[in-house]
């Protein structure tokens, strides 16, 4: 800064040139050295205390040995250290989930919180374009803490003054390679904090078995798979409209059959009903007798069978109407799944055009007036386009399996999904690896959650169809 000092003007004369404006020196203010080196001692206390009070249990892992061995000797260290240390492997090998929760993934994000992330942090994000450079001086976002899952670190960020989640959605990839993870997931923990998901692992990597037929009957939610965190994964149906979006072979039979599956219970009881529309004449004629004669697979019984739909669906709204508002399913007024493999068939591709018109309109009724009535539809389609499905904006609840293109993913889940680490583009085309492998906005939370469903195998169906065949027969039989 120039400025001038009173009485100091010679002095700081450093130009005389007669035809240049005058210009002063800078104006220097020494400061004495004891007020530096005092500052700087401040600031390393400081700095010692927040350490220690961040990371107490890695302090006293530091501290103990330390301390004993400058008072006590090698020989005590020896024992204080291994004492404790086989205890701790002793407990790892009784009992390891419970030693991981309280002692093993601390380590780890102790680890990784000093190994990857501070580390990395700062070339991270100045290269990522996150920090900013205002006025000579760096703003860093602040790393607030690391957390370890089994399978992934939890990072929590505060983000700068000004920032938005978009700003750090739109650097996913950049945050996943900086810090060496294969994906990174963006989701608000509160204002001005996000949490970042770095996978360590892929906890779906490997094809689950059908989840076995629940014996209590239910309309749902249907556990159908499991969540990336290892909770089951339970898909509503009664209630709402379920789309399921996926190229060929990204494992939509096994959403399907999943849900057919948790539903038998209900099915047996008499209080659900599944109407089956298998246009590609190949998912579900497999499971025919599932189906109780309401199966189609030709487009003219298609169209039927969705128009007997919506005259069940409007007879009940009548009677319903002004009595309540939900429906409770019962064997009178059971809920009815009506299930659509490969809509587009009967939409997008379909030749005829009056039936194209009436199966679109009574899939338009259905999911716009069936919900409160109690029926639901769950369609399955490879196309997300919407010339290929102008309805899809109807179905409230979505599920992206493999698909081919990333633009297709917010057409599924809603925009910016894709953004927020929805990369259902991303999903292994090999079936081991990755069919069945789903993204989905769950009710509770706008965040895209990965799951995968479960496999219902062919043996798996024939037997459902089995037992559910001779059930009915049984109930035949006793009447
Ligand atoms: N959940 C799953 N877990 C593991 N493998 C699966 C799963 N679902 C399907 N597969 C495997 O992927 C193959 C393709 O699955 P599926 O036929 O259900 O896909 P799709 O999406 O219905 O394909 P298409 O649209 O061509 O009918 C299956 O034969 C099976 O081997």
């Amino acid at each position: 800064m120039l400025r001038r000092l009173p009485g100091d003007e010679v002095r700081g004369l450093v130009s005389t040139t007669p035809d240049t404006a005058v210009v002063f020196r800078p104006a220097v203010v020494h400061t004495p050295a004891i007020v530096t080196v005092l500052i700087s001692l401040g600031r390393l206390v400081a700095g010692l205390i927040r350490t220690v009070l961040a990371h107490p249990i890695a302090t006293v892992v530091v501290a103990v040995p330390g301390v004993t061995w400058t008072r006590y000797g090698w020989l005590a260290t020896v024992i204080v250290v291994t004492v404790p240390g086989s205890v701790l492997a002793g407990w790892a090998v009784a009992d390891r989930p419970l030693f991981d929760r309280w002692v093993g993934l601390r380590l780890l994000a102790f680890w990784r919180l000093i190994w990857i992330y501070r580390r990395h942090w700062h070339p991270v994000m100045t290269i990522s374009g996150l920090a900013r450079h205002v006025h000579d001086r760096d703003y860093l976002p602040r790393l607030v803490r690391v957390t370890c899952t089994s399978w992934a670190d939890l990072i929590t960020v505060r983000m700068l003054t000004g920032q938005s989640v978009k700003d750090w959605a739109d650097r996913i990839e950049h945050l996943a390679h900086g810090f060496g993870a294969t994906s990174c997931r963006v989701t608000v923990a509160r204002a001005g904090l996000l949490t970042l998901t770095f996978p360590r692992r892929d906890p779906l990597a490997v094809p689950l078995p059908a989840v076995p037929i629940p014996d209590e009957v239910s309309v749902g939610p249907v556990e159908i798979g499991r969540c990336e965190d290892g909770t089951p994964w339970r898909l509503k149906v009664h209630g709402t409209h379920v789309l399921i979006a996926g190229a060929t072979g990204a494992g939509k039979g096994s959403v399907i059959w999943s849900t057919v599956r948790g539903l038998l219970p209900a099915v047996r009881a008499g209080l659900v009903q599944i109407w089956a529309l298998d246009p590609k004449l190949m998912e579900l004629s497999f499971g025919r007798a599932l189906f109780g004669g309401r199966y189609a697979a030709d487009p003219e019984r298609c169209a039927e069978l969705l128009e007997a739909a919506v005259k069940t669906m409007q007879e009940r709204a009548g009677r319903f109407s002004g009595v309540r508002r939900d429906h409770v399913p019962t064997v009178e007024d059971p809920f009815i799944l009506v299930v659509v493999d490969e809509v587009a068939f009967l939409t997008a591709y379909q030749a005829d055009k009056g039936l194209k018109l009436r199966i679109t309109a009574a899939l338009a009724t259905l999911t716009t007036q069936g919900r409160a009535v109690g029926v639901g539809v769950l369609a399955a389609l490879q196309d997300p386009r919407k010339d290929v499905l102008s309805i899809r904006n109807l179905f409230p609840d979505k599920i992206a399996l493999r698909l081919d293109e990333s633009e297709q993913v917010d057409m599924v889940l809603g925009g910016g999904a894709r953004d927020r680490g929805a990369l259902a583009d991303r999903i292994s085309p090999r079936p081991d690896l990755g069919a069945g492998v789903a993204y989905v906005r769950l009710e509770t939370s706008p965040d895209p959650v990965r799951v995968r469903a479960a496999y219902v195998s062919d043996t798996d169906i024939r037997d459902m169809a089995a037992t559910f065949t001779t059930d009915a027969l049984d109930r035949e039989e006793a009447r």
